[in-house]
């Protein structure tokens, strides 16, 4: 019999399963929450002690004793009511209110956002449409606010005016009130929000500041949920992947030259890092950094631009292992595959081997009954390109890729530099909507307001519909490549937001929540995730199938584990950000992650996970999706060091001259030498010399001699790497 849970046990009594937790804890039976499961013993116990009747009366008893809140709220009433009703409530509760005590006295009753965005009736004219204003927005659901909670809702700053408005006071007054606080002020000066909460308090209003984000992600909520109504075909976004050397770049080139050459001719070409071409009156836009590397940077800062991804093949090398990564790094973001076979020109091309190669990938050819579309071509010759680019128009068809054009635009960062004589530009693809000369936009940190428009032929524009890659200028700093970008009211608003978003960051960085290992049965257990994402990376390609297999045999209900990716080395930037992006684990067998990558995983929270022998990872899977993981020792690497030059003495072994270059070795540190980013071995060391002396410890900068516990294949350009094992809480 499978698990009862909390709420399916709270389903037979009607009671819904939050408040079904509380009874059941009243009751001793000791749950946690609603996905907690219960033994036979417990649900029996339960169903002898709970008396459902009385519990049904006192809750009937306890709603006709409370006033009907539901009731009130939904009633209309008119603004002085409301005004008066405010005052009157903070004023009952807080008679003496003193200047400043505001603010935090609101905190203790902070607005719902969600209820707020939830409740708010979806009535969008199309003024509103085209006008995204913050300000406007909280001016939209004050009213609300007042009614729920008496309390009105003010941007962190704002102008006298704003403020006046807000509260539905003459503007006159809040000057007076202002000017006798001894602050000379004029209707379109900005105050901050705590000269605000005191001009309200004296007016008998509390206030509490709305987080600038909560408004962005409003916004961008708003954004995503409107109705497109104006809704037609919008070129396809095609990004180019594929193992080195295979002809990514080539086939780039050869594919704009034809374009260019045949209907812009005059044009200069401008690399703004995409570009449109022209395939039977359709357009098609490429991004002109080929690689999954840089697909998957982008899709880490969110940014989900691609709607085709073009696999280049080359038809005398085949599948390679960065094919495989780019297949599945466009798999995890569900992207389209189209695979370019290249190089056929050459001698020793075989289409038909690729064909073969990629089945293994789930990528089975239409001629094989498949449905991947593969196309034979040659960057060189230019053969198959025309075919090429029907087959993505085709696709791009198929995939009835749409946008609205007459909203404002929202799209994402291409690339971004410095140009002589233009300041800040960026490459901006508008993903919905039209970009105007003159809109003002935020992104990221950055604000501006559109100065100048051209596009990969260096064309001016005045406007920009989806799908187009346009380079702007007029931007106040230079914009991060993958960051979105939206289109606000005014440029005042603009360059609020991003300052307020500065100061933000300053403070603590806004770090990434990834799944780990140790959270993971909580994570499971709250319901907040059904599958395992996992990136094996191991020295062998054996060892990645025989985990997957075992990992394939693990059956806890409920939870699916999915291995994302599994190849061979060491664990790499790009790894860590397919993990970051995917919400992956990555677990490591017998190799390292680099530098970079370590570095990368702390800020992106990424879990990494090392072993070196298989049971003991599907174990800590096993047991992390039980929430048995135990308290655990973790290792802590004390010191890496360089092996530099290798001797062979007779009767001795092998003795290694080193250079530390991180921390410091130990002579009692367990050890691991490492090459190519490869564990070849574990173990202890058995000498450690600084010219002739024996010595406890080197430290980084210094050179030493070492000999390792039976041990003596070591090779120049080798790792050794010192750790100890540290008791972790979790
Ligand atoms: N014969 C022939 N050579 C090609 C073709 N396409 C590309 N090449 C050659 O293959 C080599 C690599 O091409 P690139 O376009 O640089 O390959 P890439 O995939 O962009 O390489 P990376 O940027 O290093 O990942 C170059 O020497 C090209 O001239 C082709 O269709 N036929």
């Amino acid at each position: 019999m499978s698990k009862l849970r909390v709420y399916d046990f709270a389903k037979k009594y009607n009671i819904p399963s939050k408040e079904f937790v509380v009874i059941l804890n009243q009751h001793n039976i000791p749950v946690k929450n609603h996905m907690s499961a219960l033994t036979e013993q417990q649900i029996s116990e339960f169903e002898q002690k709970f008396d459902k009747e009385k519990y049904f009366r006192e809750l009937e008893k306890k709603k006709s004793e409370t006033p009907h809140e539901q009731s009130t709220q939904n009633k209309p009433q008119n603004a002085a009511a409301q005004k008066k009703q405010g005052s009157e409530t903070s004023g009952a509760k807080d008679p003496v209110k003193s200047k400043g005590n505001t603010a935090s006295g609101a905190k203790k009753r902070p607005v719902s956002s969600n209820q707020a965005t939830q409740q708010k009736p979806r009535d969008h004219s199309k003024k509103e449409k085209t006008a995204r204003s913050v300000y406007k927005r909280i001016k939209d659901e004050k009213k609300k606010s007042v009614l729920e909670n008496q309390i009105y809702e003010i941007p962190e700053i704002l102008t006298v005016g704003e403020l006046a408005d807000i509260l539905e006071i003459n503007v006159t007054e809040i000057i007076k009130t202002l000017m006798m606080a001894g602050s000379m002020v004029s209707i379109n000066q900005e105050i901050d929000f705590d000269t605000a909460s005191i001009v309200a308090s004296e007016f008998g209003f509390e206030v509490v500041a709305i987080k600038i984000e909560d408004v962005v992600s409003k916004i961008l909520e708003e954004y995503d949920e409107e109705e497109s109504e104006n809704e037609t075909i919008r070129p396809a976004v095609v990004t180019v992947m594929g193992h080195v050397d295979h002809g990514k770049t080539s086939l780039l080139d050869r594919i704009r030259k034809t374009n260019v050459m045949s209907s812009e001719a005059g044009g200069i070409t401008q690399h703004i890092g995409a570009y449109t071409v022209n395939v039977k009156n359709q357009s098609v836009t490429f991004i002109d950094t080929p690689g999954h590397e840089a697909f998957t940077a982008m899709r880490s800062r969110g940014a989900q631009i691609t709607d085709i991804a073009v696999l280049v093949v080359a038809a005398d090398d085949g599948v390679m292992p960065q094919t495989v990564e780019a297949i599945n790094h466009a798999k995890a973001a569900g992207v389209p595959i189209l695979v370019a076979i290249n190089k056929i020109d050459k001698p020793g091309a075989d289409p038909e081997r690729v064909k073969q190669e990629l089945t293994k990938y789930n990528l089975v050819v239409e001629e094989w009954g498949g449905e991947t579309i593969a196309v034979p071509v040659s960057a060189k010759t230019g053969e198959g390109i025309d075919n090429l680019l029907e087959m993505i128009v085709m696709m791009s068809e198929m995939e009835e890729l749409r946008a609205d054009a007459s909203r404002e635009a929202r799209g994402s960062v291409i690339e971004a530099q410095v140009k002589r004589g233009k300041g800040p530009v960026a490459t901006l693809l508008i993903q919905q909507g039209t970009l105007h000369i003159g809109d003002s936009i935020i992104s990221g940190t950055t604000y501006g307001k559109v100065r100048t428009m051209i596009d990969d032929k260096g064309k001016r524009l005045k406007k920009a519909g989806p799908s187009t890659p346009v380079e702007v200028s007029g931007l106040s700093d230079i914009l991060v490549a993958g960051d979105d970008f939206i289109v606000l009211e005014n440029e005042k608003e603009a360059r609020q937001l991003a300052e307020k978003r500065k100061e933000l960051q300053k403070g603590e960085r806004v770090r990434r929540t990834n799944i780990s290992l140790d959270d993971l049965f909580s994570q499971i257990q709250d319901g907040n995730i059904q599958d395992i994402n996992i990136i094996i990376k191991a020295d062998v390609q054996g060892s990645i199938e025989a985990i997957i297999q075992s990992l394939e045999k693990l059956d806890i209900d409920t939870v699916r584990i999915n291995v994302i990716h599994g190849a061979v080395g060491a664990i790499n930037e790009t790894d860590v950000l397919f993990a970051a992006t995917s919400n992956a684990i990555i677990i490591g067998f017998n190799v390292r992650p680099d530098k970079n990558a370590i570095k990368l995983a702390d800020t992106e929270k990424v879990d990494i996970r090392l072993y070196r022998v298989i049971y003991d990872a599907i174990d800590d899977i096993k047991k992390a999706m039980e929430g048995m993981l135990a308290p655990e020792y973790r290792e802590k690497v004390l010191g890496n060091a360089e092996i530099r030059e290798v001797f062979k003495i007779p009767s001795i072994g092998t003795i290694a001259g080193c250079y530390v270059t991180e921390g410091k070795i130990n002579r009692n540190d367990d050890i691991r030498i490492i090459r190519d980013g490869i564990v070849v071995m574990e173990g202890k060391i058995a000498s450690l010399k600084r010219f002739k002396d024996d010595v406890k410890e080197v430290n980084a900068g210094y050179e030493f001699g070492i000999g390792i516990e039976k041990y003596n294949d070591l090779k120049n350009g080798d790792i050794i790497e010192a750790y100890t094992m540290e008791a972790i809480e979790r």
